[in-house]
């Protein structure tokens, strides 16, 4: 539904200042009816990313397709039209203060020269989906911001888009009105099958509602893949940050101390086996154990859950040859179990720390 090919992003420079990158080497592809959401800490180029999607922002260099349109080669007319298809909210709702929930909705059909009864059959059904027939009439200072926020929704569907473009649109929600609004996104984007993307600096939203996810780092994506597969198994060191405070990947602070990060003589090697889906509860350790002849002391152990899907992780220092233990990773390689040696226990630290 959505191709990036070779984004590049230059603000121009400003005020004897020099030219700022945004973007470099962006390839994107967003499938139809997908929920995509993008990571980046702030300043990593998320707004010029989502904004580059419509055309907001003009790229320095490269295409944008969108259903099948090369939004890129269109002159300004014919751009204008295709936006339509495109429909975007907004952290701060960006609603019109002096006209009422219908009219609000009703704008963009009325910028597009719509009759008024049909307008009036396009927006009702709207106000419904968003549960919000009984705020009709009223103005948007009388509405909460979750319903601020689906009058922002409901809006950017009135031209029947085929993606919906969400700049931190929970950002300045609570936490309970933040799941409605994701459990609204994700019911629309199911029933309409509406292609989303969102951008945000929350890793939560992606876990809660989101398919597949890129990271951007600098303006470059360093990492994307589906949501379930990144959050199991993040591997660049700024996916990994977003990750680990929610999925729980991370060693509690009281064993942490007990790493080292280098190996050194007489440290036992620490690895983390992660588990996904079926294999959660696989009696794994005793496999090794009884295998190997490896002894497996157990740190730390955990089960989440990622989108309905169970996620566990466990730490274990591996007490036994340097072939044993090799060929025990191998094992589990091979396997599929995610596994990876993430330090060396220093002598005696259990003992000490225990
Ligand atoms: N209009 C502009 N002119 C010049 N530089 C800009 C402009 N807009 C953004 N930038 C710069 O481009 C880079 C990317 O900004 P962008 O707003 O896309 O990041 P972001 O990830 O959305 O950040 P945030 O989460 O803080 O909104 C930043 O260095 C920013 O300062």
């Amino acid at each position: 539904m959505i191709k990036l090919q070779s984004i590049e992003k230059t603000y121009p420079a400003r005020g004897g200042g020099a030219p700022v990158p945004a973007l470099s080497g962006i390839d994107l592809t967003v499938g139809r009816g997908e929920i995509f959401g993008i990571i980046g800490r702030s300043g990593a180029g998320k707004s010029t990313l989502l904004r580059t999607i419509n055309l907001l922002e003009t790229p320095t260099a490269g295409r944008v397709l969108v259903d099948g349109v090369e939004l890129t080669a269109l002159p300004a007319a014919e751009l204008r039209a295709a936006r339509r298809s495109i429909g975007m909210i907004f952290q701060h709702f960006n609603l019109l203060s002096s006209r009422t929930v219908y009219d609000n909705v009703a704008l963009p059909l009325e910028l597009a020269g719509v009759r008024k009864a049909a307008i009036r059959q396009a927006v009702d059904p709207l106000l419904e989906l968003v549960g919000l027939t009984d705020k009709r009439d009223r103005y948007p200072a009388e509405l909460s911001g979750g319903q601020k926020q689906r009058v922002g929704i409901a809006r950017a569907l009135a031209n029947g888009p085929k993606v919906l473009l969400s700049d931190e649109a929970t950002s300045a929600l609570d936490p309970e009105t933040t799941g409605q609004i994701l459990e609204l996104l994700a019911d629309i984007n199911r029933r309409l099958s509406l292609t989303i993307v969102l951008i945000t600096h929350e890793i939560a939203v992606i876990k809660e509602i989101g398919h597949r996810i890129a990271v951007l780092d600098g303006g470059r994506i360093v990492e994307k893949g589906a949501v379930f597969d990144v959050f199991a198994h993040p591997v660049h060191a700024t996916t990994r940050g977003f990750v680990d405070p929610v999925v729980n990947r991370g060693l509690p602070d009281s064993l942490r101390h007990r790493l080292s990060p280098v190996p050194a003589p007489d440290a036992n090697p620490v690895l983390r086996i992660t588990f996904t889906g079926d294999r959660a509860t696989s009696p794994v350790i005793s496999m090794l154990s009884r295998k190997f002849n490896l002894d497996l002391n157990i740190w730390h152990g955990q089960v989440d859950e990622i989108q309905g899907s169970p996620f566990g992780t466990l730490v274990v220092e591996a007490v036994g040859t340097t072939t044993a233990i090799e060929a025990a990773i191998s094992l589990l390689r091979v396997n599929n179990l995610g596994v990876e040696v993430i330090g060396h226990a220093l002598p005696g630290s259990l003992r000490a720390a225990g």
